[in-house]
């Protein structure tokens, strides 16, 4: 067996949304913007969505001064290195690590991220329930599909996104490259939701990544499509099952936040070999 020597990881997804979990409770890991690309490159890393860095919030410097310092936080980071403020289906495998691997009971537990607190329920089915905070709807746009304008609306769901709700064709879609976006609205990039409305309280929703590309689940974009489906309906409050490529979810809105529900499933880990970490 060789010694491979290198940081500890575990693989996680959550509908299929897949993260590569590295534990680092004293902040001691260079986590590189390159390091963090080789890591999610599907061919000369393990394969991913995303990174997932296990801290504690009082040993990462640039964690938001409201989260306490004894939070476990998820240092996230896109498959392209670039950092973003919240991931849904992050926060629910990073609980389900916590959990397994013994640094949290399971049951309720808060989780810090850049988007502030997320408080969490482990449930014994392997679900996991996030708080999400409110989807706040700042304002109208569209984006383009083969050449025909899409509308949708603007959602604040501690990440930036564009939800647009219609009677898309899912299948037709092309989302082999990122769906234009208003800069001006949108300055820091956004993530792109097509959502479908199948039968009362269920839609059907495919999603572009801000510095990912087209993956098979979003969590903060299913809170998103929720909150602009509800919108499209004339209503501001409600519940909806989202069904992605990867899988399916439960969201639920209310007056003053929004839950996520769904699974969060760990593969396995290892060690990465420590001659790779150093020049990957
Ligand atoms: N997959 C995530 C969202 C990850 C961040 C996103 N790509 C961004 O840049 O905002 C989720 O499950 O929410």
């Amino acid at each position: 067996m060789h010694a491979f020597g290198g940081p500890e990881y575990t693989k996680g997804h959550g509908t299929q949304n897949d993260f590569v979990i590295l534990p680092d409770p004293d902040g001691e890991l260079e986590l590189t913007d390159e390091r963090v690309r080789a890591l999610c490159d599907r061919q000369r890393g393990l394969g991913a969505d995303g990174v997932l860095r296990v801290v504690r919030a009082g040993n990462l410097p640039d964690a938001p001064a409201d989260v306490p310092s004894d939070v476990w936080f998820m240092d996230y980071r896109n498959a392209d290195g670039s950092i973003a403020e919240m991931c849904g289906n992050g926060v629910r495998v990073f609980a389900r690590y916590l959990v397994d691997s013994g640094l949290a009971q399971p049951g309720d537990l808060p989780v810090g991220t850049r988007a502030g607190v997320r408080p969490v329920r482990t449930h014994d089915d392997g679900r996991v329930t996030v708080e999400m905070g409110q989807a706040k709807i700042f304002g109208e746009s569209a984006t383009t599909v083969a050449g025909a304008r899409v509308a949708g609306v603007a959602v604040d769901v501690g990440n930036p996104h564009l939800a647009c709700v219609g009677d898309h064709d899912l299948d037709a879609l092309d989302l082999s490259t990122a769906p234009p976006h208003d800069e001006n609205l949108f300055p820091d990039g956004v993530n792109v939701e097509f959502v479908r409305p199948l039968t009362a309280g269920e839609v059907r929703m495919r999603v572009h990544e801000r510095g990912v590309g087209e993956t098979r689940s979003c969590g903060t974009g299913t809170v998103a499509a929720t909150a602009a489906a509800l919108h499209a309906a004339g209503q501001t409050t409600g519940s909806r099952i989202v069904h992605i490529p990867g899988g399916t979810v439960e969201v639920e809105i209310t007056a003053s936040g929004s839950t996520l529900t769904g699974p969060a499933v760990l593969v396995g880990g290892g060690r990465l070999s420590a001659e790779w970490w150093q020049n990957p």
